[in-house]
C-alpha cells in the first residue's frame, strides 16, 4: 500500500478574476520514494507544496491519505484545524524557500524545536548523521544570522527530518548551495528518504540533479487560458531529462502525459 496517496486536489491563490489555480489529479508515493516537482517560475509549485503541506486549504479534494496520519481529506472538509496542526507537527517536515529558522534561537535549538514539540527531547540518529554530513557540527551554537544562506538551508533541512516525519516537503532545498553541497544535500536527502522509509516532494529547478538521481517528476502543464488551472502531471516514462533540456522548457511542458 502506498505511503502517500492524493487524488483530485484543486487549490487556488487569491480570489475572483485574479485567482491562480493549480490541480493535482493524482499522486501516489511508496515509502522510501521521492518525486521532483518541476516547472517554470510562477507556475504554482510552491502553491501545490503548501497545499499538500496543509498550509493552504484546497478548494476540492477527493482523497489524501498519509501512512500513520491516516485519511486527511475528512479533516480538511471539517476544517479541523486542531488535528490538522497536529498532523503538520508530527508527520510533515518542511524545508521552505525562506529557510524559516527562528533568529533568536541557536542552530542547535532551531533544529531541535520540531522534535521537542512532538515529545522527543534527544537528538535522533538521522539528525546527528545529517549534521555531520552537511558540515554543520561547528555551527550549532551560532544564531542563523551568523550563517551563510547555504548553511541556513542545510540547517533547515536537518530540522525538517529531525522529528521523524512521514512526508518531507522541500521547496528548492538546494537553491543557495554550490554544486558540490547541492549534490551532497540531494544525495543525503534521498538516502534518508529511502533509509527512513518516508516520502518526499522536492521542488527543484535543478534538472541536472533531478536527472542524476533519477527522480520521478511531476511537471507543470499550464492551462489553456490564464483562468484555467495549471495541472501537475507525472512526466511520461520515455521522456528523459536530457530530452526535456535539449527541447527547452516550452517543449518540456508538452511532453507530459495528458
Ligand atoms: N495572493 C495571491 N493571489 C493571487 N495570485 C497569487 C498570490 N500569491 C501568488 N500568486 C500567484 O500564484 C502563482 C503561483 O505562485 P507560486 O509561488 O506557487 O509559483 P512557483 O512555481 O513556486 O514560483 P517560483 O518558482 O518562482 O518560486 C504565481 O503566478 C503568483 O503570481
Amino acid at each position: 500500500m502506498p505511503l502517500l496517496e492524493i487524488e483530485g486536489l484543486h487549490v487556488q491563490r487569491g480570489e475572483g478574476a485574479g485567482a491562480y489555480r493549480v490541480e493535482l489529479p493524482r499522486l501516489s508515493l511508496e515509502a522510501g520514494e521521492a518525486v521532483a516537482i518541476t516547472g517554470e517560475s510562477g507556475c504554482g509549485k510552491s502553491t501545490l507544496l503548501e497545499s499538500i503541506g496543509l498550509l493552504l486549504a484546497p478548494t476540492q479534494l477527493q482523497r489524501y491519505q498519509l501512512g500513520a496520519a491516516g485519511p486527511i481529506q475528512p479533516l480538511l472538509a471539517q476544517r479541523d484545524e486542531h488535528r490538522l496542526a497536529a498532523i503538520r507537527a508530527r508527520h510533515l517536515g518542511f524545508v521552505l524557500q525562506s529557510g524559516g529558522l527562528l533568529p533568536y534561537l541557536s542552530v542547535r535549538d532551531n533544529i531541535a524545536l520540531p522534535r521537542r514539540l512532538t515529545g522527543q527531547p534527544n537528538p535522533s540518529p538521522q539528525e546527528l548523521q545529517a549534521i555531520e554530513t552537511l558540515g554543520l557540527s561547528d555551527r550549532l551554537d551560532a544564531k542563523p544570522q551568523a550563517l551563510s544562506i547555504g548553511e541556513r538551508q542545510r540547517a533547515a533541512f536537518v530540522r525538517a527530518i529531525a522529528h521523524g516525519p512521514s512526508l518531507l516537503l522541500a521547496d528548492e532545498p538546494t537553491a543557495a548551495l554550490d554544486p558540490g553541497r547541492a549534490r551532497d544535500l540531494f544525495q543525503l536527502m534521498l538516502e534518508l528518504v529511502r533509509g527512513l522509509k518516508i516520502a518526499a516532494l522536492i521542488v527543484s529547478h535543478d534538472w541536472q540533479l533531478v536527472d542524476r538521481f533519477g527522480l520521478r517528476r511531476l511537471q507543470a502543464r499550464p492551462g489553456e487560458t490564464p483562468q484555467a488551472a495549471t495541472r501537475f502531471m507525472e512526466a511520461a516514462h520515455d521522456t528523459t531529462p536530457e530530452t526535456l533540456r535539449a527541447a527547452g522548457q516550452a517543449s518540456a511542458l508538452e511532453s507530459v502525459q495528458p
